[in-house]
């Protein structure tokens, strides 16, 4: 793990955008399609703002959540609503956006749709990570259930999380799917998640999902 330090928000933005922009760059000279996973929730806005303008092959990425909220796609919680109106925009609109929820079925039911969607763009190439303070990633949470099985070795692509602390259930990829991307990249902000990271190192993944998927990962922090 590498973290790299910035002097603010703006500047990481900028700076990570081109990042990313390089690694898809450097993927796409070997592949024909690349996969690009992304968080939604607070943090990656303003990566996307300026990674949508970046000169690439974006006909030839398939952007996919690293996590999704079982809301409707228009929805102010939902990550992909969040993806398409920062990221799938402005050279990125050509990309192709696959899904993490269907709407309809309930999210158990619909994992084999949504798996077969997901299967063919794997294995990701670039990935890029949020987390919360709570330890967090995509929607691996700390205590959830069925958690063991979506962070082994074994686990299969996606899992279902429900948790007390979240208003609606989600669909996540698991963390041997994370981990195994080429190019990894964790964004965090603040002082606690800073702190809740370090602690992580201590912790087993059950207590700190996090820890599953930080190999060779790069951090990216800004206050
Ligand atoms: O709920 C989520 O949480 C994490 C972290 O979100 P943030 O708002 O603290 O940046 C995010 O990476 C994940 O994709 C999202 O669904």
């Amino acid at each position: 793990m590498k973290i790299q330090e910035y002097a603010d928000r703006d500047m990481l933005a900028i700076d990570v955008a081109n990042e990313l922009a390089g690694d898809l760059e450097a993927a796409l000279l070997h592949h024909d399609t690349v996969a690009f996973a992304v968080p939604g929730g607070t943090t990656p806005g303003s990566i996307f703002d300026s990674l949508c303008a970046a000169d690439l092959a974006w006909d030839r990425v398939r952007v996919l959540p690293t996590d999704e909220r079982c809301v409707p796609a228009d929805h102010e919680r939902s990550n992909e609503r969040l993806i398409r109106e920062r990221l799938l925009t402005s050279r990125a609109s050509i990309a192709e956006y696959v899904p993490l929820y269907v709407p309809g079925a309930d999210p158990e039911a619909a994992l084999p749709e949504i798996e077969s969607l997901i299967a063919p763009v794997l294995p990701l190439a670039v990935l890029v990570l949020g987390m919360g303070e709570d330890m967090h990633t995509a929607s691996l949470f700390p205590g959830m259930e069925g958690l063991a099985a979506a962070l082994g070795g074994h686990a299969p692509t996606l899992a279902v999380a429900r948790t007390e602390t979240q208003p609606e259930p989600r669909i996540t990829l698991t963390a041997p799917v994370l981990d195994g991307a080429l190019s990894k990249h964790l964004i965090i902000y603040g002082t606690g998640k800073r702190e809740a990271l370090e602690h992580s190192l201590s912790l087993p993944p059950e207590e700190a999902p996090i820890a599953a998927v930080l190999s060779g990962i790069t951090v990216h922090w800004a206050e």
